[in-house]
């Protein structure tokens, strides 16, 4: 069967190779593309572009001169030195040159002035640029197409485009579709399938632009993830089938809608983000007479990048100022990844020092850099103000750079024979049965794990539970330890006080020897033998271990009746040993008992 061109070019030529790619993907990668892939996409360089807008009204005002010149000829643009009269100007005038610069780019839209017999109009940049990238998107190359510039300076003008003067992203749509259903008329063996995605990075944040914003909430921000296969992507976001141009539309302008702009001093409607606005087209072909299936698969990315900005001039303050410095950084971050790509050293075959590109330094770049550097036809528009000298060098000089990029495009497609697609199919089927079962499997895992929870959850309030009464009780027997130490000082001290009393007993003397031997002590000392007998009755009324039974004084001792008081002492140390071993197993019990409630709280549980 025929098929057109322009749809799916080279396919019945390419029906007998076949592909390398492992199942279950059916998409070419990198290193295991078909060999007829790789001789169709020679490596190409960024195609670069730039544009010139008109006055705005502000520009009018203060009587700003044109500075840019086209030639339809050859495709130059040159930067004409300002005049003195410009303020805008004023702050080239302190460089110390200042000179008329020449740069050719592969196209030079003149939108300067309307009445012009060159004027590009949006319909002229698409069908320049546009149309030709569609046609590499049907032949299965990822494409890439930025708009770049300072703000204010015609990018989101030229990407979206007002619903007058559509851009190339509605333009791009419409072909696409316009060109699925002329497809379908003429060959309805080729199937197509079409997704689309739209977010913006924004103060080096991903937002997904076609999920409402609830402004009651924080804006949700995406994560971004790596694959080995697919480089970074990022997860979760919305990628909505679309089937056909009213579907597509619809999700363009809702995202559009989304977008975080705001009003500055150099453009009413700043976008303050980098948008990114994804297609993808995936081609189906099956020839009914060989049984084949053909796939190719184009990623189409229209990205209008915010604008770079002097802080000066914009007037920014707080949040703005913030939006700008973020935008500032990662365009600046594009600009040192664009220099190392167009480094001719970057270009060598078997270069292994391949991650000196800073990819990885902002958001922007390490999302594009597969459309930067990698497998992608890439195209820059550079946008221009008529009347900048400083930017548009600036820019011009940017774009410049970017002309000397290569990048690597291959076909992105895959045949596959019946019996492939069937094994493809039988392996797919497999795998997801295994998945199917690890779900069931993780599920009951995780409902067997709640139950667990709940009981280990249970088994921890018991054991605080626990853990509190054995505090609680480990205090009172701390309180009983105390008041039995005090307890048993008082009687050591009381014991220790009884015998010494009874070893070293205090002399007692009868009345009657005193006054008989009143020479020894008894006259000359009349208040002793009175100070003795008190100090008896003392003994007598406070202390019955000392207590001496009055037939024990001998009317001829002068002394104590040792022997009696011995035996005395004897008894009672017998007694207070007693006493003693009884404390000693006591503080023993207690001391095992303080050490079972003062033992960790675990120990004892287990
Ligand atoms: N080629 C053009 N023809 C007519 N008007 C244009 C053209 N280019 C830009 N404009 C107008 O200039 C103004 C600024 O353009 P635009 O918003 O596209 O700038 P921008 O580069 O996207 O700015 P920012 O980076 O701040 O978002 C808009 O009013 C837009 O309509």
């Amino acid at each position: 069967m025929a098929l057109d061109p322009r749809l799916m070019p080279g396919v019945a030529s390419e029906m007998r190779l076949r592909s390398s790619a492992s199942t279950p993907s059916l998409r070419s990668r990198e290193g295991s593309v078909t060999p007829m892939g790789r001789m169709d996409a020679p490596g190409g360089n960024v195609r670069v572009v730039v544009r010139v807008r008109g006055f705005l009204p502000r520009e009018t005002a203060r009587g700003a001169e044109c500075l840019i010149e086209m030639n339809p000829n050859n495709q130059a643009t040159t930067l004409l030195v300002p005049n003195d009269s410009d303020p805008a100007n004023s702050r080239s005038k302190t460089r110390k040159i200042i000179e008329e610069k020449a740069f050719t780019f592969d196209n030079s839209f003149w939108s300067h002035d309307k009445k012009d017999e060159h004027y590009a109009h949006q319909e002229d940049v698409y069908n320049c640029l546009g149309e030709e990238f569609l046609d590499h998107n049907f032949e299965g190359y990822h494409t890439c197409i930025f708009a770049y510039g300072q703000t204010g300076s015609g990018k989101s003008y030229t990407m979206m485009g007002t619903p007058d003067e559509p851009g190339l992203i509605p333009r791009t749509c419409e072909d696409l579709f316009q060109r699925i259903e002329a497809a379908h008329n003429e060959t309805p063996n080729i199937s197509y399938n079409v997704r689309v995605s739209y977010f913006e990075v924004y103060n080096e944040h991903v937002r997904d632009l076609l999920v409402p914003v609830n402004p009651n909430q924080p804006p949700y921000y995406l994560k971004i993830r790596e694959s080995p296969t697919e480089g970074p992507y990022i997860k979760d976001l919305t990628d909505a089938p679309v089937k056909n141009i009213s579907e597509i539309m619809r999700h363009m302008k809702i995202g559009d809608a989304s977008r975080t702009t705001a009003s500055t001093k150099m453009n009413d409607t700043s976008s303050r983000s980098h948008s990114v606005f994804t297609i993808m087209l995936k081609q189906i072909h099956h020839d009914m007479d060989t049984d084949e299936t053909t796939e190719r698969m184009a990623r189409i990315r229209l990205v209008d990048l915010a604008g770079s900005e002097r802080a000066k001039a914009t007037e920014a303050t707080g949040a703005r100022l913030r939006e700008g410095s973020n935008i500032n950084k990662s365009l600046t971050t594009l600009g040192r990844v664009i220099a190392a790509l167009a480094d001719p050293k970057q270009q060598r075959p078997g270069k292994r020092n391949k991650d000196v590109v800073p990819y990885r330094d902002s958001i922007l770049t390490w999302l594009l850099k597969d459309s930067l550097g990698g497998n992608s036809k890439t195209a820059m528009i550079a946008c221009i103000a008529p009347s900048d000298y400083d930017e548009t060098l600036s820019t011009l000089r940017y774009a410049d750079q970017a002309k000397r990029i290569r990048t690597r495009a291959i076909v992105n497609q895959d045949h596959v024979s019946a019996a492939e697609r069937d094994a493809q199919i039988a392996a797919m089927a497999e795998e997801i049965r295994v998945l199917q079962l690890s779900v069931t499997d993780t599920r009951r895992r995780e409902k067997e794990g709640k139950e667990q929870e709940e009981k280990l959850e249970e088994y921890q309030n018991r054991v605080v539970t626990m853990q509190r009464m054995m505090e609680e009780r480990s205090m009172v027997a701390e309180g009983k330890i105390r008041n039995l130490q005090t307890e048993n000082d008082a009687l050591r001290l009381h014991l220790k006080l009884a015998l010494d009393s009874l070893k070293n007993p205090i002399e007692v003397r009868s009345a009657r020897s005193s006054v008989q031997g009143g020479s020894r002590n008894g006259s000359m000392f009349p208040d002793a033998a009175r100070d003795v007998n008190k100090e008896n009755q003392i003994h007598d009324e406070t202390d019955d271990l000392t207590e001496v039974p009055e037939d024990e004084y001998d009317d001829n001792d002068e002394g104590i009746d040792v022997t009696a008081h011995e035996e005395r002492a004897n008894e009672v140390q017998g007694f207070m040993k007693e006493l003693l071993s009884d404390l000693g197993m006591f503080k023993k019990k207690i001391g095992d008992d303080k050490a079972r409630f003062m033992q960790p709280l675990g120990e004892r549980v287990n």
